[in-house]
């Protein structure tokens, strides 16, 4: 009897064993499948250095001032290629028609973001407009914003711009401190726009409360930061085993905080304002207060952190490459007049093509984001014969396509020249559905203050000395400024400082009258908006 057992017991045993030794056969060959694919699929993918196992390129590329590395990669294996920072697949794309091909043309298929657990979902939960994915959400707050930012109303805030430029040149009278001037510039224009309320000191409280949420969002979203970037599953634990869920919390509270109350003060000013009109419109009838919020509050960083830059990019180009200046107060002088009594404005813009290939070649000799800015494929896609497999993250690299050689005759040489009856470069605000949705409003906000700011000043470097270009002067985040800007500003004669000095008193400065005047402008010229 323990004999049958026994035997029964063995017959069960192997053919449990027999059982398992099948089970894992079939997952060894699975696996083998998988890895098989895995390496036809990489053997379609564009060319690129080759990597470690499971971290791929990862410990290759610095976390900061990346686009030095992409541009090596690109110069050394062309203009499409692939790394793989672990599990992600990173597309570099070095040329312009390419990137325009991919990302322009193929929009649909190329809209996406690369996600961002910490920085854009948990931080931001999900209202983080750069970051959204192109969803239903995502087109309805497009929606709510394209009416004020679209090329129709941009001209209508040009009075707000005039101002704003005119009482930064008079800032630039007294004082050699640019970073801070031209952040008040950049700011005032925006919380203007959004707030009716200016900022005139960048002591209030709103530019330290703003200055603060960004530098931990920018800091959370470097990456590698956080863990959770590269086990998104690590969200799900319980806040006592995963305290990032409570830094992220807390950031979320306080960038509401800021949010709400600025819009609250928007809703409370006199005049129109964009608080007041994304409140009254039909898209926001499906939207919290706290999203509408959070949408100006995106569009106010946005704004400030990129345009500001862009003038710090200009300012370190007139002490590092100082030749253009002359050229520039030559057109100027031309258009209004020799002797210093006149400020260009807006109406004297289309006789200055030489402050627009000013413009253009700051976009290209140092772009305020060198290392472009990244889009994500949303399904398999073919180029050229190149698999760029769906979830890859696809990086315009502007740095390489700008410093081309075959394109551009000593890329180094800042040479506004290269564009004076030449079509712009196709890219400089992004691609497709993605694309500035403030374009209109920055061009002009950065195109009067270069236009003034030669107009009224000799710009120089403090000590005399030209600064050469070098990457190690300039900040490897996502929107990289001059770490230092020793400039000093020379006004260009008596005539010139008696100008500014009688423009800034005689200037209308209230922002409710301003807006006032922007509504009345935008109503003569049939523009319908949302709100009084
Ligand atoms: C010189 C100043 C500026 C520069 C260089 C700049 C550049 C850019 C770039 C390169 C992108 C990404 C495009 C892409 O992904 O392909 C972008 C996105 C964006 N910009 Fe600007 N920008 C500037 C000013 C502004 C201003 C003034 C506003 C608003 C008033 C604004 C609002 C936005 C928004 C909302 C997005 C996100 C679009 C989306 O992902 O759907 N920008 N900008």
């Amino acid at each position: 009897m323990l004999l049958e057992h026994q035997s029964s017991f063995k017959v069960l045993c192997s053919f449990a064993m027999a059982q398992n030794a099948i089970l894992l056969a079939t997952a060894g060959v699975l696996f083998l499948v998988y890895v098989a694919g895995q390496y036809r699929r990489r053997s379609k993918l564009p060319p690129g250095p080759p990597g470690l196992p499971l971290l791929g390129n990862l410990l290759q590329a610095p976390s900061s001032s990346p686009w030095v590395k992409f541009q090596e990669w690109n110069q050394q294996y062309g203009p499409l290629v692939s790394v793989t920072f672990g599990s992600n697949i990173v597309i570099l794309v070095g040329d312009y028609d390419m990137a325009k091909d991919l990302l322009d043309k193929r929009s649909a298929t190329y809209s996406a973001r690369p996600r961002m657990v910490m920085a854009g979902e948990l931080m931001c939960k999900d209202q983080y407009m750069l970051l959204r994915q192109p969803t239903e959400r995502y087109l309805l707050h497009q929606r709510l914003e394209s009416p004020v930012l679209s090329s129709r109303a941009a001209p209508s805030y040009e009075p707000i711009q005039d101002m704003e430029s005119m009482v930064l040149v008079h800032n630039l009278l007294r004082s050699n401190n640019v970073k801070k001037y031209l952040e008040i510039y950049v700011a005032s224009v925006a919380y203007i726009l959004m707030y009716g309320f200016r900022i005139i000191t960048n002591d209030e409280w709103q530019m330290h409360a703003a200055h603060e949420v960004l530098q931990n969002f920018v800091n959370a979203a470097q990456p590698g930061a956080w863990l959770v970037d590269t086990i998104p599953a690590l969200q799900y634990l319980p806040t006592f085993l995963a305290p990032f869920k409570r830094h992220a919390e807390a950031h979320y509270q306080k960038t509401t905080d800021l949010h709400m109350r600025n819009m609250k003060q928007g809703l409370d000013s006199k005049s129109w304002n964009w608080s007041k009109d994304f409140c009254a419109a039909k898209e926001a009838a499906t939207m919290s207060q706290e999203e509408i919020a959070w949408d100006l509050g995106v569009l106010q960083d946005a704004a400030i952190e990129t345009s500001d830059v862009f003038l710090q990019i200009f300012m370190f180009a007139c002490i590092s490459q100082p030749d253009f200046m002359a050229t520039a107060q030559k057109e100027i002088d031309g258009v209004v007049g020799p002797d210093g009594s006149r400020m260009p404005g807006f109406a004297d813009m289309e006789r200055m093509p030489y402050i627009s290939a000013i413009v253009e070649e700051l976009f290209r000799w140092r772009h305020v984001m060198p290392g472009g800015v990244s889009h994500a494929s949303s399904k398999d896609d073919w180029y050229n014969g190149y698999l760029i497999p769906k979830g890859a993250t696809v990086i315009p690299v502007w740095k390489t396509m700008r410093e081309d050689t075959g394109r551009y005759e000593n890329p180094a040489e800042f040479r506004p020249e290269r564009w004076l009856g030449v079509k712009g470069q196709p890219n400089n605000w992004g691609y497709g559905r993605r694309i500035c949705a403030g374009r209109h409003i920055a061009e002009r906000t950065v195109k009067i203050a270069v236009a003034r700011i030669l107009w009224a000043f000799h710009v120089r470097p403090a000590d005399g000395k030209k600064v050469a270009m070098d990457e190690s002067l300039f900040a490897g985040g996502f929107v990289s400024n001059p770490y230092n800007l020793d400039v000093v500003f020379e006004p260009r004669s008596d005539t010139h400082k008696m100008v500014i000095e009688e423009n800034f008193r005689t200037a209308e400065k209230d922002p409710d009258n301003i807006m006032a005047g922007v509504f009345d402008s935008q109503n003569k010229n049939g523009f319908k908006m949302r709100s009084t």
